[in-house]
């Protein structure tokens, strides 16, 4: 049997051994098939071409590996994972060539990482430094390692897109750790993998990060002369998360660091923001390792551990709440309704709100779960889902005397784009719009009052900062995750969550022009990447992705975030995480250089959200209406109830009153005017009903002038 029979045999593809036989292929010959080819030999199925594709590049890259240093310059990349610098072990051959390094990884054996002391991991003294391997890929200097403003322990590998990417993030030193994470409000942006319904139809990954704390997007464009360009716009954070980032990851970074605060007595709040379907109840909710259960099991670890704390006696409390419309829904409580109060001394009570205490995490979770199902009982009524009402889930340290030692609360806002359905032709769509735009537009001036120490917290503005007082007073600590969805089909929706996340904390405004630079220039290839210019480029980049995934399942340490994110969770906790099924990730990867055209990128001064004057007051117009609209229903049901009580009072005098007419129990002069009193009393409830559903009908009409208008404005 030939080497191609066996091959094809070998890949279940056997039914077409009589066809390549006929041709009489050498092997060079079979492994040269295009994909366009293999028609030729029958093959029509996907799935067959699939198997064909994927043999064919795996034989190319077997032939790569054995190939000498010399390598023509556009032979496929292999993407190298490397273990995070932290835990790297010191015999991990980092300054291997270049190309040995794949075989190196391979051999890697999985190092044995020490078990967590007492101390808080991110406390930890760290090894310094080591210089990094010369960055090359495929043995070339990689131009971004020359780049400025890139982090120095960024990996400076390219992808097969041609956008400089990370497989990892880059773990800073433990000062500038420290730096970051000691701020009183930190926004990090994380980038949710690509899913699968967004690769079958061709979405383009379009989201490069420098795997520290700059992020870009490179959104397709077309000038009016039909030229096509990619702009690239450019944002800076506190972090930045690669959609490799995983929620062990992302919680050390973010919530982590708030635990300590919280024993201390002080108020947290972790927001996670961004569009519908963006990773927000990913990153917050995700049962088994959402940020919240990490906290949780952390803070019954330092209970237990800590003698501080364990002699304080705290008792932990869950409780968990929607803000839909202007209302609060308590979620652990069959959706009763809320009252969010100020008191006299200023403290916001939420009267009546359910508060279950838990001593383990299944409690908690128990507690999430029926919380979560009542959301989408929610849902299923009067909003269409949960997209449209922001969760918040508060964790409390009570002291003995049920006083609230410490508190954290983590919320999952409300699908950002919502906002823009203040242009809806619905009107309650356009309701909740401007309620939900409101409390996003309190909840970034309360942040940035917080941020600049401004006496002035415009809390009172939404019903979301009304209950979140408490989060931005004194020592509050605050982090947002600006979640992004990564394809050209969200470009817009990702920008404005990106701006909006660089408003809440204009990092730009530091004084760093560093950010002015941009920070990676992706080549040639992601221009035609990006703007589709190939037909085949989902099919190949899919099964080239599928190929790439194979070639790293079965090489080294892949797993080393996983350790990394187990080295987080301390050994002595009651509850270990199940690691949970991430979908697949999707990387789009394409052959370097195979399409050759000069699409021009024009890179973006860094991004401020614009100061959009007209529209903000447009925005704050519409919002005192709608809240207008809100107030005047609220009086409009309080008075047809005491209207309709007053009726039924009434009805039982006139039955009264007929009964005694009839009977001769009353004489004529008294009965009229008995009658009168109360068909006028009837008259005038009436017509006070009437006075305010004039006003409210008004009111109503205003906000749809208003909203045509916005649309014409918007045009
Ligand atoms: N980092 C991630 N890794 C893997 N899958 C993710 C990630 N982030 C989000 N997803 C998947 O994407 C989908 C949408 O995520 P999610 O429900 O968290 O979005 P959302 O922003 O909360 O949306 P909504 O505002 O509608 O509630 C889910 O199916 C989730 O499993």
């Amino acid at each position: 049997m030939s080497m191609i029979e066996q091959w094809l045999q070998g890949a279940g593809l056997e039914q077409y051994i009589p066809a390549f036989m006929q041709a009489g292929l050498t092997q060079q010959q079979f492994i040269q098939i295009t994909i366009q080819d293999y028609a030729q030999y029958g093959m029509t199925s996907l799935q067959d071409k699939q198997k064909l594709f994927r043999l064919i590049t795996s034989l190319k890259s077997q032939g790569e590996q054995q190939a000498s240093p010399s390598e023509p310059r556009d032979a496929p990349r292999v993407l190298q994972r490397q273990p995070p610098q932290q835990l790297q072990n010191p015999n991990y051959p980092n300054n291997v060539p270049p190309q040995q390094a794949p075989q190196q990884v391979q051999n890697y054996q999985q190092p044995q990482y020490q078990q967590p002391p007492q101390q808080p991991a991110y406390m930890q003294p760290q090894q310094p430094a080591q210089p990094s391997a010369p960055n090359t890929l495929q043995g070339r200097p990689n131009k971004y390692t020359a780049n400025p403003t890139a982090h120095p322990n960024c990996p400076s590998q390219i992808d097969g897109r041609g956008i400089p990417t990370v497989n990892r993030t880059v773990i800073p030193t433990d000062q500038q750790f420290l730096d970051v994470i000691n701020q009183k409000i930190r926004v990090v942006m994380r980038k949710r993998p690509v899913n699968n319904q967004e690769a079958q139809f061709g979405h383009k990954d379009i989201m490069s990060g420098d795997g520290w704390n700059q992020t870009s997007v490179h959104e397709p464009k077309v000038k009016v002369d039909l030229t096509k360009y990619i702009e690239v716009s450019t944002f800076r954070y506190d972090h930045v998360f690669s959609e490799q980032a995983d929620n062990y990851e992302v919680y050390f970074y973010t919530a982590k660091p708030l635990i300590n605060a919280i024993f201390q007595g002080k108020n947290a709040t972790c927001f996670a923001y961004g569009q519908t379907g963006s990773g927000k109840t990913w990153t917050m909710m995700q049962r088994e390792t959402g940020i919240y259960v990490l906290a949780v099991n952390d803070i019954f670890h330092m209970l237990q551990s800590d003698p501080n704390y364990s002699r304080l006696r705290l008792t932990v409390t869950v409780s968990f709440y929607e803000i839909y419309g202007n209302k609060l829904f308590d979620l652990l409580n069959n959706r009763k309704i809320l009252r969010a109060l100020e008191d006299g001394k200023g403290i916001v009570q939420i009267f009546g709100i359910y508060e279950q205490e838990i001593t383990n995490i299944q409690e908690l979770l128990n507690c999430i779960d029926s919380g979560l199902q009542s959301r989408s009982v929610g849902a299923t009524g009067a909003n269409a889902d949960s997209s449209r009402s922001h969760a918040i889930l508060q964790i409390q340290l009570k002291a003995p005397n049920k006083t609230t030692h410490g508190k954290i609360s983590f919320i999952d806002l409300a699908g950002a784009e919502r906002a823009s359905d203040v242009q809806n032709t619905d009107r309650q769509t356009r309701m909740e719009g401007a309620e939900i735009n409101k409390s996003l537009l309190a909840l970034k001036e309360c942040i940035r009052a917080m941020d600049k120490g401004s006496a002035h917290l415009p809390f009172r503005d939404s019903k979301l900062t009304l209950v979140l007082r408490d989060s931005f007073i004194k020592d509050s600590k605050t982090v947002m995750i600006a979640c992004c969805s990564p394809t050209d089909k969200s470009c817009e929706n990702t920008i404005n969550t990106l701006r909006y996340a660089s408003r809440v904390k204009d990092l730009m405004a530091a004084g760093n022009d560093r950010v002015k630079v941009p920070v990676i220039k992706p080549n040639q290839n992601v221009a035609d990447l990006i703007l589709g210019l190939t037909n085949n480029d989902a099919e190949v980049a899919q099964q080239q992705y599928q190929m790439q995934i194979n070639q790293m399942k079965n090489q080294g340490p892949q797993n080393a975030f996983q350790n990394y994110g187990q080295a987080m969770v301390p050994q002595q906790q009651q509850y270990v995480p199940q690691p949970v099924e991430q979908p697949p990730m999707q990387q789009q990867y394409q052959q370097p250089n195979v399409y050759q055209n000069n699409i021009p990128e024009v890179y973006r001064e860094p991004q401020r959200a614009p100061s959009g004057r007209e529209d903000d007051e447009m925005t704050k117009t519409h919002c005192e209406i709608v809240e207008k609209i809100y107030e005047i229903e609220d009086d409009i049901t309080r008075a047809h109830r005491k209207q309709v009580d007053q009726m039924m009072a009434s009805v039982k005098e006139e039955v009264a009153l007929l009964h005694q007419i009839e009977n001769n129990e009353i004489n004529i002069d008294n009965w009229v005017l008995k009658l009168e009193q109360i068909l006028s009393s009837k008259e005038n409830a009436i017509s006070e009903l009437r006075g305010q559903i004039g006003i409210f009908k008004q009111k109503l009409k205003e906000e749809a002038e208003l909203s045509q208008s916005w649309k014409k404005h918007m045009k």
